[in-house]
Parts: C-alpha cells; sequence; structure tokens
C-alpha cells in the first residue's frame, strides 16, 4: 500500500501516507546544522554519492554485514563521509510518526535540499518516492563517484554514465562553496602534479603556499581545510570566482576553468550571477536525484538505515 505504482517520483507522495515527513526532516537538519554548520555541506554530499552508486536508493547507508561489504569503505567514502548519524536521528524521528513509511532514500533527498537552504542556497520541490536497496555495491563507490584527481574528461564521462551533462557537472560541483576537504584530497597538486616533483601551476601560488602551511609532503593527511575560504558555510557563487582567480581547491574543480570553453563560460556565467547558478542548481539537484531510483515493489523502506529489514 506505501508503494510507489506509478513508477516515477512527485513532491506530494507522501501528503497521505506522512504529512509531516518533510517538516521532521527539515527540523532534525536544522538542529544539527545549527550545531555544526558543516554539517550542511556533510549532508549534501551523502546524497551525491549515494545517487552515483546504483542510483538513488540509500545503498550508502547500509553499514557492513555478514552478507554485504560497505560502501563506507570505498576509498572515496572511507574517513570522508559523514553525517551518518543525522540521518538515524531523522529516521528514528519518522518512524515514530509514521512507521515505515518514509524512506532512506528520500531522507537524504530531502536532507540534502534543507541543508542548501539552510546554508543559504536555493529552495526547490523534492520529488519523493524513492525506495530503499536491499544491497550496496563497494565497487561502484570506488569506481563512479568521481575522484578529485580525476580529468576532466574522466569526471564528465562519470557524470554522463549517470545520464547527467556538462551543465549538471558545473553546476553541481558548485556544491564546493561550502564544506571542507583534507589534505589528502588536494596534496599531489602542490608538490607533484605530474610526476615531475612539480605544483601545479594552474593553482594560484600564493593559495599554495597558504595550504601548504597545514598540507606537508608527508604527514597531516586528515588535516581539514575549507574549500571555499571567502565564504566556507555560505551557500553562494563565490566557488565559481574563486575557480577564475585560480583558487580552485581540487584539480576536479580547477579543470572546469583550464580544459574546456563550455565549462569556462559557464563558470564565468555563474560567477556573475548569482540567480541563474541557484536556478540551475535546483534543476541539477532534482535531475541528479532521479538517477534510477527503485518504485513501485522493488526495494523497500528500511525500518533502520543502516540495515536492510530481514
Ligand atoms: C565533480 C566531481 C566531484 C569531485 C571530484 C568531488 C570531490 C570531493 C572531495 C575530494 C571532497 C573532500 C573529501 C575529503 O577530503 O574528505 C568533496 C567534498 C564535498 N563535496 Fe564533492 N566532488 C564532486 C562533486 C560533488 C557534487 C556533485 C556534490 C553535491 C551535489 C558535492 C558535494 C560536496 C560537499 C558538500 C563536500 C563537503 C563535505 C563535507 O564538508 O563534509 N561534490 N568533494
Ligand atoms: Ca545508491
Ligand atoms: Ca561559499
Amino acid at each position: 500500500s506505501k508503494s510507489n505504482y506509478y513508477g516515477y517520483l512527485y513532491p506530494q507522495f507522501y501528503d497521505w501516507s506522512c504529512p509531516q515527513a518533510k517538516e521532521i526532516v527539515k527540523s532534525v537538519v536544522a538542529k544539527a546544522v545549527a550545531r555544526e554548520a558543516r554539517m550542511a555541506a556533510s549532508l549534501l554530499r551523502l546524497h551525491f554519492h549515494d545517487c552515483f552508486v546504483k542510483g538513488c536508493d540509500a545503498s550508502l547507508l547500509l553499514d557492513s554485514s555478514a552478507t554485504l561489504i560497505s560502501e563506507k569503505r570505498s576509498n572515496t567514502n572511507r574517513n570522508s563521509v559523514r553525517g551518518f548519524e543525522v540521518i538515524d536521528e531523522i529516521k528514528s524521528a519518522l518512524e515514530k510518526e509514521c512507521p515505515q513509511t518514509v524512506s532512506c532514500a528520500d531522507i537524504l533527498a530531502l536532507a540534502a535540499r534543507d541543508s542548501t537552504v539552510l546554508a543559504g542556497g536555493p529552495n526547490w520541490e523534492v520529488p519523493l518516492g524513492r525506495r530503499d536497496s536491499r544491497d550496496a555495491s563497494l565497487s561502484g563507490s570506488n569506481n563512479n563517484i568521481p575522484a578529485p584527481n580525476n580529468t576532466f574528461n574522466t569526471i564528465l564521462t562519470k557524470f554522463k554514465l549517470k545520464g547527467l551533462d556538462l551543465v549538471d557537472l558545473v553546476t553541481l560541483s558548485g556544491s564546493h562553496t561550502i564544506g571542507n576537504a583534507r589534505c589528502t584530497s588536494f596534496r599531489q597538486r602542490l608538490y607533484n602534479q605530474s610526476g615531475n616533483s612539480l605544483p601545479d601551476y594552474t593553482l594560484d601560488q600564493t593559495y599554495a603556499a597558504q595550504l601548504r602551511t597545514r598540507c606537508p609532503k608527508s604527514g597531516g593527511d586528515q588535516n581539514l581545510f575549507v574549500m571555499d575560504f571567502v565564504s566556507p558555510t555560505k551557500f553562494d557563487n563565490s566557488y565559481f570566482k574563486n575557480l577564475l582567480a585560480s583558487r580552485g581547491l581540487f584539480n576536479s574543480d580547477q579543470v572546469l576553468v583550464t580544459k574546456n570553453q563550455a565549462t569556462l563560460a559557464l563558470v564565468k556565467l555563474y560567477a556573475e550571477n548569482n540567480e541563474i547558478f541557484f536556478e540551475q542548481f535546483a534543476k541539477s539537484m532534482v535531475k541528479m536525484g532521479n538517477i534510477s531510483p527503485l518504485t513501485g515493489y522493488r526495494g523497500e523502506i528500511r525500518k533502520n538505515c543502516r540495515m536492510m529489514n530481514s
């Protein structure tokens, strides 16, 4: 009775079965972000890392068990993705009000939207009705999610494999306007960009020197850096302004202005016009949220986001 019979997502999915669902998610996310501003970024990223592996099906949330290896162990996720306790808190609040009704995959989609809004970004209606997977894919997590040192072509290919295009790539990369990154994610650019012991000269060298002080050649792997040094907790277009000043933190950020004329033009547009960035961000997030969801009688509504129902 609670399955998505029609096979597509729509914002009113819980209007009858759990009319309080959206409010419950929003209030727990708001509390968590008030405790720690970075949590908005962490929750936004969870939806991305879920959707790029087997679609938006909460596969990312499953812990390892006798029959399953968690995606949390992948190279991209290990010591990096966070926010699972907040998802648990949302889920238990929802289970009290509407038992086994709201999927963990939909919680991730709603929390990503609420986080964006709380950080000052755009709002959008979240299509709902995703169901939760009964498996996970460690290899998918290792292979499908772009890495910060991937080339432009590799990153674009990984987006296209998920039905996303060049506009989505540039726009969604704008998420790096909030949140933190570890030294290990960009060290290569500071010391040895192409195996010749030289830094990446497409990175502003004053900025590079600052980064080196807390990201040494060896050690300090987990040291944290803000990704947008201008407004690290505010969702705005300053990420794109940084790219034009050669101050993108990752190789994957900077290549948007150094490798392709079309992405460069978009970066310039967004740097000049926050409103256009916000409008497209909302559209691209809905598009990402539509990556092969489980609907109908496929999948299940988990009781606990960390494990499948027995
Ligand atoms: C285009 C390819 C992308 C690459 C290569 C990439 C890579 C990364 C890396 C390496 C980090 C830092 C991880 C760490 O050091 O622990 C990061 C953080 C982050 N990414 Fe991306 N990312 C990409 C796209 C996206 C997209 C599409 C979104 C959201 C829709 C996103 C949202 C975030 C956020 C919000 C953070 C900060 C998380 C936090 O502070 O907890 N990224 N990303
Ligand atoms: Ca998934
Ligand atoms: Ca910012």
